[in-house]
């Protein structure tokens, strides 16, 4: 167990909770069997009436996992057998990390050290077969924008710079799709700076890059300093295991930007993130996994773990004493389905790599059964969002006459 802090007030042990990795192990370590069955069916869902199947991964794995101390999970999704279609199983995975060093580390050997603590992570990805691996958000990097100092973009690089020719490797050697998000600088229009995930090929390639379309303007989330909005769109990326795309952080608080992926066809949609307890553990959970029911697709989750402290204190005018972190970023990546199931989290303090078989039939499978997009009625909001967004439209209501008559 690592030291303790003083998190809302408790004081816990470092980023765990009272001692448990996660909700899940909190629950089945002090639960009945029987009881957290009952728990575990209603906090987790079924898939095909049943609770999700571990997966044996390669002792080589495990042992990679043993031996540097990080979170290995796997479980499988499965869907329905059909007659027209084979099934489509790809075996995807998500990975969580704390930063290597100390932020007051020189950058090349604080990115350096990032680097050298994920390589036996995405190794144990390779040796399980992963297809598709997502890392979390501006990976390469303390998440330093709570600073708003702007020594920190220095981290930044262009699409195809050091962290996406680094995983290139990995992409080549392990057969692997790899979203990349990184800080990016766009080199060829006045290298302005940008919120990024880069999409990489199996075959090393780079595929294309999407940005982040929606950013924080809350708490000591101050990211607004360093890049603005996307102009990227809502791609989906269609790769040789599946159409996938990414809804970076922040975004996923916008019921309509999953609503886009969705529209464009996607099958998993990766939220890479960094965000931290006090401010959104409650929603964490619930967005995700509503998203994958609302669009019939997965949801893979990520966050990053620890505690970053930065060598100058900095607030953010909510009137709160300076401080020099974040608070803690709590982990807890998982996926979710479109049939409402999904894994339980990843440690809330611990580096750590989540996988899942997924049968990419359930989408499909998902919109016949609940006929979500037939029942939309898109034309109804089309209306609505284009009268909202001119200058003279006025909200619908109805107000009771009496209530007039009363305030006058
Ligand atoms: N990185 C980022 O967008 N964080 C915002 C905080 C949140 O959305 O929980």
């Amino acid at each position: 167990m690592e030291k303790t802090i003083s998190e809302n007030g408790e004081t816990v042990a470092d980023g765990s909770i009272r001692g448990y990795d996660s909700l899940h192990q909190l629950l089945s370590a002090n639960l009945k069997p029987e009881l957290y069955q009952e728990v575990s069916r209603m906090l987790l869902g079924s898939n095909c009436g049943k609770s999700l199947e571990k997966i044996v991964l390669p002792e080589s794995a495990n042992t990679l996992s043993l031996k540097h101390d990080f979170d290995l999970q796997a479980l499988s999704f499965s869907a329905d057998k059909e007659q027209m279609r084979k099934p489509r199983v790809v075996r995807v995975a998500l990975i969580q990390n704390s930063i290597a060093l100390p932020t007051t580390a020189p950058f090349s050997d604080q990115k350096r050290g990032i680097f050298d603590k994920l390589k036996p992570m995405i190794d144990a990805a390779g040796f399980s077969g992963v297809n598709i691996l997502c890392l979390q958000e501006a990976w390469t990097m303390p998440f330093a924008f709570c600073t708003r100092e702007k020594k920190w973009c220095e981290f930044a690089e262009p699409v195809d710079g050091e962290s996406t020719k680094f995983l290139q490797e990995y992409a080549k050697k392990y057969n692997m799709v790899i979203v990349n998000p990184i800080l990016e600088r766009d080199i060829d229009h006045g290298e302005v700076l940008w919120n990024t995930a880069v999409i990489i090929g199996n075959n090393g390639n780079i595929i294309g890059k999407h940005r982040k379309n929606h950013i924080p303007r809350v708490g000591d989330f101050n990211e607004s300093t360093y890049y603005m909005e996307g102009d990227t769109g809502h791609p989906v990326f269609e790769t040789v295991f599946g159409k996938i795309a990414v809804n970076i952080c922040y975004g996923r608080h916008h019921p309509l930007n999953w609503l886009a992926f969705g529209l464009n066809g996607a099958e998993i949609v990766f939220n890479p993130s960094a965000t931290v307890g006090e401010l959104s553990e409650p929603m964490w959970p619930i967005e995700a996994r509503n998203a994958a029911i609302a669009n019939s697709y997965f949801v893979g989750s990520i966050n990053r773990v620890g505690t970053e402290v930065f060598p100058n204190a900095f607030t953010s005018g909510d009137g709160k004493p300076q401080h020099n972190d974040f608070g803690h970023f709590y982990g807890s990546s998982h996926f979710s389905a479109p049939d409402a199931s999904c894994t339980p989290s990843l440690s809330r303090y611990k580096d750590g790599l989540m996988i899942s078989d997924m049968d990419l039939n359930l989408c499909r499978q998902y919109k016949d059964k609940w006929g979500f997009r037939m029942t939309a009625r898109y034309e109804v909001y089309a209306d609505l969002l284009a009268s909202y967004i001119k200058p003279d439209f006025k909200p619908q209501v109805v107000s009771d006459p009496m209530l007039h008559k009363n305030s006058s």
